[in-house]
């Protein structure tokens, strides 16, 4: 494959970050850290501070307090090639007045790797283009324009140009938003068959409990817990975190657990 890895990833440390705005804090002593090639999931409330966590990482937000390191190296030590080398960044918004085709915008995401010398390949470049759009479902949409495309197709084209870059860390916010029920377990099964580390906030807590190694709560923008999903969502935390009652037991097809929320009282004569 043409976007297969080209560069290991490395440790993510997150070191007591905090960040906040109009003199209120939305980020607050936040701490954690991605093994390379772990996948973890930010999970958490409507507000709590998970878009804004994530673009501490991606250093579109500097922390006001902390430390995030990336392979031993402050992330603001890096030039913008050596970061958009590293790091590839997929939004919750598509963004607006992409008039150009699919293959087009695609092709941006093969820049992060070109040196100024290298000639071009359009040969190459349109395989690599082809074998990522073919992976995410949408290699008959090659040639269309891309605002024309569903929420959930533009969703995985751009993921497919993150792919592109080869990044070593992924960053992702909410991927599964828009999707039908099958990209969404198949966007996040590619996310992970990559092998690199992958930091993801996603909603559905059975889907981080199913693809994340590790996922972290946050609570009114602390660190509630961080942990493998067993040890991190469990009934009592989901009911203090999100106000749910839920019951909690294993998948049948695998290890992760598998959450059951109460939907409040189930009338009697209900089918
Ligand atoms: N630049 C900003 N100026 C003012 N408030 C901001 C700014 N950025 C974020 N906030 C506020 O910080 C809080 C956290 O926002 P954020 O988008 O990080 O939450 P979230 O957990 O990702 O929410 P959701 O699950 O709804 O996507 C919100 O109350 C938001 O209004």
């Amino acid at each position: 494959m043409q976007y297969e890895l080209q560069t290991e990833s490395k440790s993510l440390t997150v070191s007591q970050i905090s960040w906040g705005c109009d003199g209120k804090t939305i980020i607050d002593d936040v701490s954690f850290e991605v093994a390379p090639g772990r996948m973890v999931g930010v999970l958490g409330p409507n507000g709590v501070g998970k878009s804004t966590l994530l673009r501490c990482l991606y250093r579109y937000l500097t922390p006001s307090q902390g430390q995030v390191a990336y392979g031993g190296k402050a992330i603001g030590k890096y030039s913008q090639r050596q970061f958009a080398r590293e790091v590839a960044v997929v939004l919750q918004h598509s963004p607006q007045g992409f008039q150009t085709s699919v293959a087009q915008l695609l092709s941006t995401g093969l820049l992060a790797r070109k040196s100024f010398w290298q000639w071009a390949d359009p040969k190459a470049d349109a395989n690599a283009i082809d074998e990522v759009l073919e992976r995410v479902g949408l290699l008959d949409k090659r040639e269309l324009r891309f605002d024309l495309l569903s929420g959930g197709e533009q969703q995985r084209v751009l993921i497919a140009r993150a792919l592109l870059q080869q990044p070593s860390l992924l960053l992702l916010d909410e991927p599964t938003n828009h999707l039908d029920v099958r990209y969404q377990i198949e966007v996040l099964k590619l996310v992970k068959s990559l092998g690199i580390s992958v930091v993801t906030t996603i909603h559905d807590l059975n889907l981080a409990a199913a693809f994340c190694d590790d996922v972290l709560l946050l609570e009114h923008g602390k660190v509630a817990a961080f942990g493998s999903p067993k040890e991190v969502l469990s009934p009592r935390r989901i009911s203090r975190v999100y106000g749910v009652d839920s019951q909690v037991d294993n998948h049948p097809q695998g290890k992760h657990p598998r959450i059951t929320f109460r939907y409040g009282e189930v009338a009697s004569d209900a089918h």
